[in-house]
């Protein structure tokens, strides 16, 4: 099980204004789990896309059992042995699970015979599926159990994994690294790129560290702690969030009794939500994705109207008012699913400042952009959040994934939010990067504005709310102060609608 099955040596990947990759070298063996750390930008994405076939490298080359690899396109990938599963998953939701396995397939078999299949693959490996459900009415965890059966029927030596625990409750975290760890038993070799470092160093048997696209260390993660480790990453130390005291004062927003129906077949209905939150003071609201927290923000946003008075915004009714108004009136949010959502993906970084920000910031004069003022406050939002980019004229789409994540929160933070509604704010962000921006939330707190945050990551919202609540199927628990909170109580807080799922091993 200890055989040489990858082995890159210098592999290089440049894009305009900045070298992804800078002669990258590193081994996976046989049945391990090989963690790929770096700060956000760092290279990751691209060196696995190399290695999937989806990037051609500059130069460098890449050996597979010892053989040549050059895959000129992920189905030579998939043919050489090496699946992928990505962060984003490529479903129907109007399809059955066997029906999207069959999408993906090269030459896929009867459906009959398929399910039968995906049953076998779901039973041996602890992933609990059913080929006929339909893909829609599953959970995020369910979703990427399709895309991980659909890599297990190509029967692969390497399984890529980019960031594969965001979406999962704890619950659905244990039995993927069953799973995991069934596999490299058998000496599937896995490459996990994760920000989440205690996740790693419980999986992962080596890891390789990247940083400004170069490699600059290894190291055995369950000798290394997860501070040594993100230090590694980020080259130097970095604090820890701090909170002050705060004083609280007039209740900035309330919502009461909020119901409204599901805004499709597969969204979730609000019902009869209540809550309300002071000036200088952070609200967690917590629960796994697909409970209605979507829906929840964009009725606060206003991009679904409520009746006028179940939203109030320094004590007058804005339920149906649109967002722009809301917006000036110093209600902000920033959604969840950063490309398309929260960002234009083939907008510049300054077009999406305009997105959001030409009202509070002044950047339109006469219908006119002004161009000079939105340039200067996306380059402020720049420098302030470390957003790792060749410049505010880069496309959104070009940003790795954590640096547009600090940009759309930057963007929010820096208009000088009364209230502020942020829904995963650090989602694929690096350790050092969202010490940073939960710092800025708690600052935002300190200096008098309401913060609401929703958010899967419950230390997080351990470490920056004052009260914590959960979403389940679109109902609010109970509020709470989060001082003292046990992981017990919130777990009953959270409802465990999805979480009693048990792996049949
Ligand atoms: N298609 C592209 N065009 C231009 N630049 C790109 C493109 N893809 C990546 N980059 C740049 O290459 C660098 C490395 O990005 P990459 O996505 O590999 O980082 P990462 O380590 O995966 O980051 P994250 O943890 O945020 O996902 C970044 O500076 C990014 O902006």
């Amino acid at each position: 099980m200890t055989g040489e099955l990858l082995n890159v040596e210098g592999l290089t990947k440049a894009y305009p204004g900045v070298v992804a990759n800078d002669a990258v070298s590193f081994a996976i063996r046989e049945g391990e789990v090989h963690a790929l750390l770096g700060e956000n930008g760092a290279g990751k994405s691209t060196l696995v896309k190399m290695i999937y076939g989806l990037v051609t490298p500059d130069s460098g080359t890449m050996t597979l059992h010892g053989a040549p690899y050059a895959p000129a396109e992920p189905r030579a990938a998939r043919a050489a042995g090496v699946a992928m599963v990505f962060q984003h998953f490529s479903l129907f939701d109007a399809m059955s699970v066997a029906e999207n396995v069959a999408l993906g397939m090269e030459h896929p078999p009867a459906l009959r015979d398929l399910a039968t299949r995906i049953r076998d693959v779901s039973e041996t490996y602890g992933l609990p599926l059913d080929p006929d459900r339909t893909v829609g009415d599953l959970s995020a965890g369910e979703r990427q159990r399709v895309e991980i059966i659909r890599c297990l029927l190509q029967d692969p030596r390497l399984l890529i994994m980019d960031e594969p625990t965001s979406v999962l409750t704890p619950q659905e975290v244990d039995i993927l690294f069953t799973t995991l760890r069934k596999l490299t038993a058998e000496g599937v070799a896995i490459l996990y790129i994760s920000h989440k470092l205690e996740e790693i160093r419980a999986l992962c048997d080596h890891a390789t560290i990247l940083r400004l696209g170069k490699t600059v260390g290894t190291c055995i993660p369950r000798d290394t702690s997860a501070r040594a480790m993100a230090e590694m990453m980020v080259g130097s130390a970095f604090a820890a969030p701090k909170r002050v005291g705060r004083d609280l004062g007039a209740v900035a927003i309330e919502v009461s009794n909020l119901s409204m129906s599901a805004p499709g077949q597969f969204g979730t209905a609000l019902k009869n939500i209540s809550f309300a939150v002071q000036a200088g003071e952070v609200l967690g609201i917590g629960g796994v994705a697909g409970n209605g927290q979507d829906e929840l923000l964009a009725a606060l946003s206003g991009e679904a109207l409520a009746g006028t008075e179940a939203i109030r915004l320094k004590g007058e009714g804005i339920g149906r008012t649109g967002p722009s108004e809301r917006r000036a009136r110093g209600l902000l949010t920033a959604p969840e699913e950063r490309l398309g959502h929260a960002a234009a993906p083939d907008m510049s970084l300054i077009e999406n400042t305009v997105l959001t920000a030409a009202a509070r910031e002044n950047l339109m004069r006469n219908g006119f952009l002004k161009w000079g003022a939105a340039e200067a406050f996306t380059r402020k939002i720049i420098t302030a959040f470390d957003v790792r980019t060749p410049g505010p004229g880069t496309a959104a789409r070009a940003l790795s994934g954590g640096n547009l994540q600090k940009f759309v929160i930057g963007r929010e933070v820096l208009q000088r939010p009364e209230v502020l509604v942020v829904n995963q704010p650090t989602w694929g962000v690096d350790a050092a990067a969202a010490a940073a921006i939960r710092q800025a939330l708690l600052d935002l707190a300190a200096n008098g504005a309401a913060v609401i945050c929703i958010s899967q990551d419950l230390d997080e919202l351990m470490e920056i709310s004052d009260r914590f609540c959960a979403l389940n199927e679109g109902r609010l628990s109970d509020i709470k102060p989060a001082e003292g909170l046990g992981v017990e109580e919130i777990g009953l807080m959270m409802g465990g609608a999805h979480g009693m799922e048990v792996a049949h091993v």
